[in-house]
């Protein structure tokens, strides 16, 4: 896994330091809506560039399951967006890319997923609009064999390097390897220290995080289940995959992703996060207590929301999950 873990730092730091370039000089124009209307800006798009490209050119035999596509670059209409998203990729990689060549980058991203074999899956930016506000966001990449995560890198630009310091140094990178535990470096040094979550025993001690959006984390259902478990600290609330990071390095203790209605899980959004944790001595699972499954596709089939805690209470914040009766 060397190398793959190798491959993978290098990509996210990439993909990382393209976001952060456009962050400075995001404009009006470069922030588009999906038609699920989530957004998407260039950055992202030239993120999963950069990402599948790299990954191609080390491991040609393997596939990627990325979030974005290249259909609004296309064509005359996607000419002004595919000129900035090319220029920004190739500010990055060692190897120019033509037009051509940054659209089939974008769509190797399009693996449907499944049960076996090696596959990468990429959020060329987790956390969009905490990027769009100047917050949290995350480039994550996780490598899942045959079903199982067995590498997470996460790249995070604006988190900082100590959170009790939060004003101070910024650009944090978080790998894990399936046995091997978790680990963090700065952006600009590659000395790694491992990580772990906090040893807690009781509920009542712990700091929770969740969802800036209220749509995608109902905030109300948290609260009840925070009053159950005696938790008197207010939430922390942040963008994205950051929140795993968080958790895994002891900065808080509890993750709830209360998802509303029959909204599915993206694998993307879970995978390098959840290896993280359980690196770090963590528990992952879904509302009802089930593991997380990586195999089913593009999405989180069967699973529904996801509750990370340490191992002593994971089972006590299930409970009080279950004795409160989510909002849709
Ligand atoms: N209704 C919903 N419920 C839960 N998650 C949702 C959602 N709509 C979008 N998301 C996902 O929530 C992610 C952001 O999570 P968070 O709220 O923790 O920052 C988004 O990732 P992207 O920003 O990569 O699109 C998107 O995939
Ligand atoms: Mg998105
Ligand atoms: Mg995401
Ligand atoms: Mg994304």
């Amino acid at each position: 896994m060397s190398s793959e873990r190798a491959v993978a730092i290098n990509a996210v730091l990439k993909a990382s330091q393209l976001c952060q370039q456009v962050f400075r000089h995001l404009i009006d124009g470069e922030t588009i809506t999906k038609s699920d209307r989530t957004p998407v800006t260039v950055a992202d798009l030239g993120a999963q560039a950069v990402v599948n490209e790299i990954l191609h050119n080390s491991f040609p035999d393997d596939v990627i399951i990325g979030e974005e596509d290249s259909k609004i670059l296309r064509g005359e209409d996607g000419k002004q967006l595919r000129e900035k998203v090319l220029s920004l990729a190739n500010t990055v990689l060692d190897t120019p890319l033509d037009d051509e060549k940054l659209l089939e980058a974008i769509d190797r991203g399009s693996h449907p997923g499944g049960t076996q074999g090696r596959m990468w899956t990429l959020d060329p930016i987790d956390g969009t609009e905490g990027f769009i506000r100047g917050d949290q966001f995350a480039v994550c990449l996780a490598l899942i064999i045959d079903g199982h995560v067995q590498l997470g890198v996460m790249g995070c630009p604006n988190f900082p390097v100590d959170h009790k310091t939060p004003e101070g140094e910024k650009g944090c990178l978080f790998v894990a390897v399936k046995g091997q535990g978790s680990f963090q470096r700065k952006f600009t040094s590659a000395e790694e220290t491992q990580i772990r979550m906090t040893d807690i025993s009781s509920p009542s001690d712990a700091s929770f995080c969740e969802s800036v959006v209220a749509s995608h984390s109902s905030h109300e259902d948290s609260a009840k289940i925070a009053a159950l478990l005696g938790v008197t600290k207010p939430a922390i609330r942040m963008d994205s995959q950051c929140k795993y990071c968080s958790v895994a390095r002891g900065d808080a203790d509890i993750y709830l992703r209360l998802t509303r209605g029959d909204y599915l899980e993206n694998i993307w959004d879970h995978a390098s996060g959840s290896l993280l944790i359980q690196e770090a001595g963590g528990i992952v699972s879904d509302i009802y207590s089930k593991p997380l499954d990586f195999s089913l596709g593009r999405k989180l089939d069967n699973n529904k929301g996801v509750i990370v805690a340490h191992p002593k209470i994971h089972s006590q914040v299930i409970d009080a999950v279950q004795k409160v009766s989510l909002n849709k």
